[in-house]
């Protein structure tokens, strides 16, 4: 069963290729880039400002065409989908943590972890239920029922981190979820992430910049030379 999960990650970057083109110079990112996490894994990405983290988390997360190469999530090859095939997929099986939390500044923590699920299309009543046991186990619970802006940095992130699993992803991305926080939040808040990940066997990629933390995931790669590699 192990070597079988080993062989099936639940998203694998095959041969990818991304650069940027700026006044008429190529700025390589990743070339021929190949990256696998395994199913209930939490991987950390580790790596200099500039070096290409959020390109290959937006890669690997179907918000970014890859210039070559494949995105392979749960078996599926994403190269050659559509571009509302991707944004389907984007919206069921991928979850999206970033720096900055993203909320909805006009809605209620308990409605910003709801609309993903309603947009997917289950009732107010369902989603509210799921969100108000997200916003709970992530101990925000009591917070419900604010906005964004009453809410500390922390909460915010924890809002948020509820919001990105509110779908039940196969895979959660994340970009430097705990780089806006003071140290000791950023532990806090980094604990519950590291629980739900961990209890509900979801699979992570996770940049960080911080080596504590980074080091209490199953792994760490970073980008060298347009590759992903093990450290
Ligand atoms: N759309 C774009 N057009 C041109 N250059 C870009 C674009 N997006 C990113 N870059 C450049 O590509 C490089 C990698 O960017 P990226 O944001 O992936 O790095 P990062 O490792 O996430 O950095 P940080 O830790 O500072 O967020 C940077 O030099 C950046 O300036």
């Amino acid at each position: 069963m192990a070597n079988k999960q080993l062989r099936n990650p639940i998203l694998k970057l095959t041969g990818v290729d991304r650069a940027y083109h700026e006044a008429g110079r190529e700025l390589v990112i990743l070339k021929d880039a190949d990256f696998s996490l395994q199913r209930g894994e939490m991987v950390a990405l580790v790596a200099p400002s500039g070096a290409g983290k959020s390109t290959l988390l937006h890669t690997a997360g179907l918000l970014e065409h890859p210039d070559k190469g494949d995105v392979i999530l749960d078996g599926r090859s994403c190269s050659a989908l559509s571009d509302d095939e991707r944004t389907a997929i984007r919206r069921n099986d991928v979850g999206f943590v970033y720096q900055f939390h993203h909320l909805l500044p006009e809605f209620s923590a308990l409605e910003n972890v709801m609309i993903p699920q309603m947009v997917r299309g289950l009732s107010p009543a369902a989603a509210a239920e799921r969100a108000q046991q997200l916003l709970d186990y992530m101990k925000v619970g009591p917070r419900a029922s604010h906005r964004p802006s009453e809410l500390s940095g922390g909460e915010q992130q924890r809002v948020a981190i509820a919001r990105a699993v509110a779908n039940a992803p196969l895979v959660l991305l994340a970009d430097e979820p705990t780089g806006n926080l003071d140290p000791q939040t950023a532990g806090y808040v980094f604990d519950a992430l590291e629980a739900l990940v961990r209890q509900s066997g979801l699979s992570a990629l996770i940049a960080t910049h911080n080596h504590e933390l980074a080091a209490r995931m199953d792994r760490r790669v970073t980008l060298k030379d347009g590759k992903v590699v093990d450290i």
